[in-house]
């Protein structure tokens, strides 16, 4: 998907957000593999599995010419409540590998969970966007002016989460988004 800059997540998100560069390392289907390899990550503290697959996809997009503008590596992140019951949150390795091999700084003190969300997991496609919607914000924007932010995430579903963290950077003057994550679900395609 990273060769092709037009491609099934800019389609979705097509209108929501305009991205410099969109990929994501595999596909995402109910009982595969990968859910089973994603569950092991955010819920069974298999931490290193962020590691593994940055790795992976930054071996992929690190010839790519629009990944590698990427000046610095954002991830998605979780409530501080949720992030003290997980103990981590499940992208930031895989955030930080894919800035080193980029060669980009990995920055997660920039947009911030405000309000939080119950799982998007089990909710109808409105509701994710409803309850998306105004739960990120963003502290020392200065970090981030005039760079191209590459926002890192586990999975895409309907891209509620996304569209809120990006509508969220695009606040901060010339900032420009692009979008890497781990896994891209075609349920609601
Ligand atoms: O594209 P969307 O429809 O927005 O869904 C994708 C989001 O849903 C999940 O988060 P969730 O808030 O459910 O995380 P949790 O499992 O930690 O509660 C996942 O980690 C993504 O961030």
């Amino acid at each position: 998907m990273h060769l092709q800059k037009e491609n099934r997540i800019t389609k979705r998100l097509y209108g929501q957000c305009d991205l410099f560069c969109a990929t994501s390392l595999f596909y995402f289907h109910k009982d595969s593999v990968v859910q089973h390899l994603i569950h092991q990550l955010k819920y069974k503290g298999k931490e290193e599995i962020g590691n593994w697959l940055g790795n992976w996809l930054g071996e992929k997009i690190k010839t790519v010419q629009d990944f590698q503008k990427t000046d610095i590596v954002i991830p998605v992140p979780l409530h501080k409540n949720k992030l003290k019951k997980r103990g981590y949150n499940q992208v930031a390795l895989f955030g930080k590998c894919l800035a080193r091999i980029l060669q980009a700084e990995y920055i997660d003190d920039v947009l911030i969970k405000v309000k939080t969300n119950t799982t998007q997991t089990q909710k109808d496609l409105w509701s994710r966007f409803a309850d998306s919607k105004d739960i990120f914000s963003i502290q020392n924007g200065d970090k981030i002016k005039g760079k191209n932010v590459l926002l890192v995430d586990d999975l895409i579903t309907t891209g509620a989460t996304i569209e809120s963290c990006y509508n969220q950077l695009i606040k901060i003057e010339n900032v420009r988004v692009g979008l890497a994550t781990m896994a891209y679900s075609l349920l609601h395609n």
